[in-house]
């Protein structure tokens, strides 16, 4: 056990992954922290649970850049979650020398002029995709976070709240949601021993996200997870690079089970980055499409629509087609963007190439 298993390291010598031995390597000075907020000006990091430091990032990782030419690659960035290895003494001298290759990342579609993805959250083992069972129940929202999830590397759970309430109809929500072939967990997010059901997902080491709408017990589920905890929740003090103490949102948080929640407000929001699987994700749809009469059946309303049949005879539900339907318009668009991107990328390189060449030419460097 290091302070850092608190935070969610859970590897040894021996189960290092090979490629942060080597980073470790060449940089023997170096020591493993977490990024737990992503700024602007720079990353804060822990080496500890609830002491956040300030620390300065590779010159490369704050250039602005342009993205025509390939310069910004904003995986190439360290995001919240991620493993960094750091020199210096906290809290005014600490540097980020490393980024640690990522097991997993959440990403998602930056809104903006220009297409961009960002890394919202890395090296995650879980993520409590969080839904109340009250009037705010919506399984397209929550197809909408599987697709995003998907093909992170991430684990998706499904977690019903409310389940208490009375207007609550637990059996026809999980009946909803069992063609989703992921986990779907119905409970109380106030009751210790409801929220215990959990338990599987939160093991020591392991890094859980909670996503969900305004409303649906993010909040509730984190303060009974905590359980003594709770006072806590809300904010942690911290010394700023001139040592003045501040209190900010608390970003990273160690559970009594050994696992840890990251927080980070960049999954309210998810926009596609184009590089979701659609098909994966619907695989029922995408199976029934094979029987439609028509390769390029666009399942609205075009006769021997396999799928059209499927909603008729209530094996499908139209609500989840016309999700379908519209979650793959919304990643075909964000491809095309990504696809516009790339080949700026490459022509830029290439013209910068024709121009090396031009210039050694020219001035006869070789
Ligand atoms: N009865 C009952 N109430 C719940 C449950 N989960 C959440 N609530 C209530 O629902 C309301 C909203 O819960 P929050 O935990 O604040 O929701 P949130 O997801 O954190 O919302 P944001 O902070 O806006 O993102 C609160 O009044 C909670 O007490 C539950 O399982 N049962
Ligand atoms: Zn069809």
């Amino acid at each position: 056990m290091t302070p850092l298993s608190a935070i969610g390291w859970h590897w040894t010598p021996a189960t290092l992954p090979p490629a942060w031995a080597a980073l470790g390597a060449a940089h023997p000075q170096a020591r493993p922290a977490r990024v737990v907020e992503q700024h602007r000006s720079g990353y804060r990091v822990s080496e500890v649970i609830d002491v956040v430091h300030p620390a300065e990032s590779l010159p490369e990782w704050q250039r602005a850049g342009s993205y025509r030419k390939g310069e910004i690659n904003p995986e190439a960035r360290p995001a919240v979650g991620d493993w960094v290895l750091v020199e210096g003494s906290a809290p005014k001298s600490l540097r980020i020398v490393a980024l640690l290759p990522r097991f997993s990342a959440i990403k998602r579609g930056a809104a903006g002029e220009h297409y961009r993805q960002q890394v919202i959250a890395a090296n995650i083992d879980t993520v409590f995709v969080v839904c109340g069972l009250d009037g705010d129940f919506n399984p397209r929202r929550i197809e909408r976070y599987l697709l995003l999830v998907g093909g992170s590397g991430v684990q998706p759970v499904i977690v019903l709240t409310k389940s208490d309430k009375p207007e609550a109809e637990v059996e026809a929500a999980l009946a909803a949601l069992r063609t989703l072939d992921v986990p779907v967990l119905a409970l109380n997010a106030k009751d210790p021993a409801s929220a215990s059901a959990l338990a599987p997902w939160l093991a020591a080491g392991q890094s859980i996200v909670l996503v969900g709408s305004s409303g649906a017990g993010k909040s509730t589920l984190t303060n009974t997870l905590l359980g003594n905890e709770k006072m806590k929740t809300g904010a942690v003090r911290e010394r700023d690079a001139r040592g003045r103490h501040t209190t900010t949102h608390r970003a990273l948080m160690a559970l009594a089970s050994g696992a840890c929640l990251i927080d980070t407000p960049g999954m309210r929001e998810l926009k596609p980055t184009g590089e979701e699987d659609v098909a994966e994700s619907f695989a029922d749809i995408e199976a029934l499409a094979q029987q439609c009469r028509f390769r390029d059946c666009k399942h609205t309303n075009e006769p021997g629509c396999a799928v059209r049949v499927a909603i008729a005879s209530g094996v499908l539900e139209a609500g989840r087609v016309d999700n379908f339907l519209k979650l793959d318009a919304e990643v075909t668009g964000a491809a095309n963007q990504l696809a516009t991107r790339l080949a700026q990328k490459a022509q830029a390189r290439v013209q910068g190439k024709a121009l090396h060449k031009r210039l050694d030419a020219k001035y006869d460097r070789h």
